[in-house]
């Protein structure tokens, strides 16, 4: 290693988030994270839900440390310590010749890194900022540290950072299959399809709440598996039967079978937290009523046009067909639940585009908006119920950031950027 100069070497990557359409919950190994079933994901358009994470490496470090969202935090725990070590295990030489820095694989050891991981949507609120998080950190170490670009591996490493981080690896329709090993070496992500496969789709996230939750997926799957007998029956007789009809929905492009599959799949998880001792309640009167009105638009469209699932809280993700659904999804949405203030500009964001799409410029334009006529008792309208929606689509996998303002590390003094 060359010594003496305090060179600072950084990489920076940038991982979108993903929401699982048929849900992981509950682990057979707490401290490797092997699930009880297969999940699959989607992965979402890192622009509007992504990490982003500069890691560096000095000799002029004397220990690990990381900063998130501005930030210092404690890297001891046993999930940073289990990807940094099985990173650093694979770590590989690395020249930078122009600098003059010549790194040894047996020299990752003993360098310390510094990392700064900013998130561009709420951390600890039930939207998987844990999976991106885990997935950038894993992805850009790798690169730092030069690891051999076997995705799947990485994504055995991320999972052991968070279970759904494994699937952050990949863009577009992502399967994590479980895996039979004890030592967890075959419980990986696979990508099913990229995301230009079926790119009609549209994603509207309702923010319902942001404020970070009660139960955290970690401790709440464990409760589950301790409590629940219908997570037996779940895991092992109802998933492996809707994972094989999900694959065949995402490769046919079937938007039927792959509503019905995602809403009663998301549905079952959240009976699942229910038949838990004591019961985990993730969703509230708003989630409540989002399922309501999509149920009905649904079931009066006589087919499914759109579908929701909810992860470990009360925000809605609901999948829509194609743009023209999304359009009177939204007319939908903004006539049951406008904004409080009048800021259509932070009501909204995300694909702006989903929005003019819409015919939906001002906040006159959402109170002129017609009762949708399948409702039965118009005026109901919950002002405020939701905080903000984000439009999204499916997006691609991580990837390096090259341009010196994504840096989040200063590369004179190796110290997070701002703080
Ligand atoms: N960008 C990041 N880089 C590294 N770790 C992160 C990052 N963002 C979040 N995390 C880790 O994930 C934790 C939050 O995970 P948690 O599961 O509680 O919430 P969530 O992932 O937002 O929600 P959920 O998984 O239920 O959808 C943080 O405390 C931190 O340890
Ligand atoms: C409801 C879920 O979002 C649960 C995600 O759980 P986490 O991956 O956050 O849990 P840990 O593995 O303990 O970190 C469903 C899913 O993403 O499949």
């Amino acid at each position: 290693m060359a010594t003496g100069a305090q060179w600072v070497l950084t990489a920076t990557g940038r991982s979108p988030t993903n929401i699982a359409v048929i849900k992981y919950w509950g682990k057979r190994d707490d401290a490797l994270i092997l699930p009880v079933n297969d999940s699959i994901s989607v992965t979402l358009d890192p622009d509007h839900l992504s990490a982003t994470t500069t890691v560096a490496a000095s000799p002029a470090f004397p220990s690990d440390r990381m900063w998130l969202n501005g930030k210092e935090i404690a890297l001891s725990g046993g999930r940073f310590q289990s990807c940094l070590r099985e990173i650093r295990k694979r770590a590989r030489d690395v020249e930078d010749e122009k600098r003059g820095i010549k790194i040894k694989k047996e020299d990752w050891e003993k360098l310390h890194v510094h990392i700064a991981s900013y998130n561009n949507f709420p951390t600890a609120a039930g939207l998987a900022s844990s999976a991106a998080g885990f997935a950038c950190l894993v992805f850009t170490l790798g690169k730092l540290m030069n690891v051999n670009e076997d995705y799947g591996e990485l994504s055995s490493i991320a999972r052991q950072g968070s279970g759904s981080a494994c699937r952050s690896t990949y863009g577009g329709f992502v399967k994590w299959c479980m895996g039979k090993n004890d030592d967890g070496s075959d419980s990986m992500a696979v990508q099913l399809v990229d995301e230009s496969h079926w790119d009609d789709l549209v994603i509207i996230i309702a923010v319902v709440s942001s404020k970070q939750k009660e139960t955290s997926s970690t401790s709440g799957m464990r409760d589950t598996v301790e409590t629940s007998p219908l997570l037996q029956y779940r895991a092992q007789t109802v998933v492996p039967g809707r994972i094989l009809k999900m694959e065949e929905a995402i490769k046919n492009r079937d938007f039927e079978s792959f509503a019905r599959l995602t809403c009663v799949d998301s549905n079952q998880f959240h009976a699942v937290c229910l038949d838990t001792s004591p019961p985990i309640f993730y969703m509230n009167d708003t989630s409540h009523r989002i399922i309501s009105l999509v149920e009905k638009w649904n079931h009066s469209e006589g087919t499914p046009h759109v579908a929701y699932t909810f992860d470990a809280g009360p925000n809605a993700v609901l999948i829509a067909r194609n743009r023209k659904t999304d359009t009177l999804l939204l007319q939908r949405l903004l006539y049951c639940f406008p904004p409080q203030e009048n800021d259509l500009d932070s009501y909204m964001v995300g694909d702006k585009s989903i929005l003019s799409g819409a015919g939906v410029q001002s906040i006159a334009d959402i109170e002129a908006l017609p009762p949708p006529p399948e409702m039965k008792t118009p005026n109901q309208k919950f002002k405020g119920d939701v905080s903000y929606f984000i439009c999204s689509r499916p997006g691609a996998g991580p990837k390096v950031l090259t341009e010196e303002s994504h840096t989040l590390i200063d590369s004179a003094t190796g110290l997070a950027k701002g703080v």
